[in-house]
């Protein structure tokens, strides 16, 4: 068992928890002293689980520090403790994974580039603890949060006894022979798109498997990912403005077919309206911009600081506050009180301009409630800050 000088209890509301890149419990909840100290105390257990799992694999150093894990950001470690033991509680186990871009050979020995593939790349239990079902169990909880299957996992340089866990507890025997360390069972590759080089005769599009495998055979698979990684932050901002626009505008009728339709100033061309997640056609981020900047017609939603970034931006408020022709305020009697006329009997239509200029020509005075002239007067206390 693996103790602490610290109380691991707080660390550990629950048997196992997850921590990613910024070494804190995924439970964490507190203020910046708690988080500092949160911090230090899961860089020391990681620490010390990485190391002695390095000594009980015989490896020079450890694969797992919090340093590394810091500067990882698509790696995880689980940790599995038993807060009941000894007097602090003890760490019991480890198990570290994450997603690499590998090429690998396939079962026909074909190179293929597996892109963010879920690797298995530490795994610990202490020795006073092994063989009673607790890797089992760290295991099954690893791959039911990353929606993983034991048989999409890459192995990274897994001992005799990995190699005896997943044998008893998954089945996987036959492996894929590969160039590098990492070890692949038969099923690896068991998608459609491997299987067959093509699914519903499109050979060379990626197809995104259950486990986010990414399988291409392209050539350019880095402009192809960032490319991707940009479709897909465009398509949310796209959904969301559709959205926005479905919300304030009526279904229009189906447009007529002209030969020369006439210039129309709208947003840059929404997706299509689809369910399906295609990816939208390529666009540049100045595109998108363009839909929420200056040269754009009077859009028919209203961007909120959520859409620009602005702090409370309130729409109205000035005009209510803001004196206008219509709107005085009579500050002499007293500072902070208002005076608002409204010049039009409530209920009378304009009936000629003449009528409504004398709007401009109205006093302040006001008997029971009127003014000289029988309109109404609407008096309140007003914030000297207007
Ligand atoms: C990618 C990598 O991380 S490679 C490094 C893997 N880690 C290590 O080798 C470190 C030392 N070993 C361990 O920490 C543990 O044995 C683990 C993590 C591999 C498995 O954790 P455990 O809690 O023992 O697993 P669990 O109890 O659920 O399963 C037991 C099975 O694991 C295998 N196993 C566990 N310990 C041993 C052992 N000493 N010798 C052989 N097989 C073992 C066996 O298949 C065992 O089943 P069995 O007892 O019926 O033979």
């Amino acid at each position: 068992m693996v103790e602490f000088r610290f109380d691991i209890k707080p660390l550990f509301p629950q048997p196992i928890i997850k921590v990613a890149s910024n070494l804190l419990p995924h439970t964490f909840r507190g203020d910046r002293r708690q988080c500092l100290d949160a911090t230090s105390k899961m860089s020391e257990i990681i620490d010390r689980l990485g190391q002695l799992s390095a000594i009980s694999q015989g490896l020079n150093k450890p694969v797992t520090t919090a340093q590394r894990l810091r500067m990882s950001e698509n790696q995880t470690i689980y940790l599995l403790a038993d807060t009941e033991a000894g007097h602090n509680g003890a760490v019991i186990g480890l198990l570290k994974v994450g997603t690499k871009d590998l090429y690998l050979f396939d079962e026909k020995g074909q190179t293929r580039k597996m892109e963010q593939s879920p690797s298995i790349l530490d795994f610990y239990v202490h020795e006073s603890r092994q063989r009673a079902g607790l890797g089992k169990r760290l295991f099954e909880t690893m791959l039911n949060e990353e929606h993983w299957t034991p048989v999409k996992c890459s192995v990274d340089r897994p001992s005799e006894k990995l190699l005896g866990f997943l044998r008893k507890h998954y089945g996987l025997v036959r492996t894929i022979p590969q160039a590098n360390n990492f070890v692949l069972y038969e099923g690896f590759f068991g998608d459609e798109a491997s299987q067959n080089g093509s699914r519903n005769g499109h050979a060379a599009s990626p197809e995104r498997t259950k486990n986010g495998l990414h399988i291409t055979d392209r050539g350019n698979e880095i402009a192809d990912i960032a490319e991707q990684l940009q479709m897909q932050h465009l398509q949310a901002v796209e959904n969301h403005i559709e959205y926005e626009l479905e919300q304030e505008q009526e279904p229009e009728p189906e447009p007529e077919p002209e030969p020369e339709p006439e210039e129309v100033i709208t947003p840059p061309t929404p997706p299509p309206k689809s369910k399906t997640p295609t990816p939208p056609k390529v666009r540049s981020p100045e595109a998108a911009e363009s839909i929420i900047g200056d040269n754009r017609r009077a859009p028919a939603f209203q961007l909120s600081k959520q859409h620009t970034g602005m702090k409370n931006r309130s729409f109205g408020v000035g005009m209510a506050v803001m004196p206008t022709g219509k709107m005085e305020f009579n500050q002499e009697e007293r500072e902070d009180f208002g005076v608002v006329k409204i010049n039009r009997p409530l209920g009378n239509e304009i009936t000629s301009p003449v009528q409504d200029n004398t709007d401009a020509m109205s006093t302040v005075s006001s008997t029971g409630g009127l003014t000289d002239q029988g309109y109404n007067d609407l008096k309140f206390y007003h914030n000297k800050l207007w």
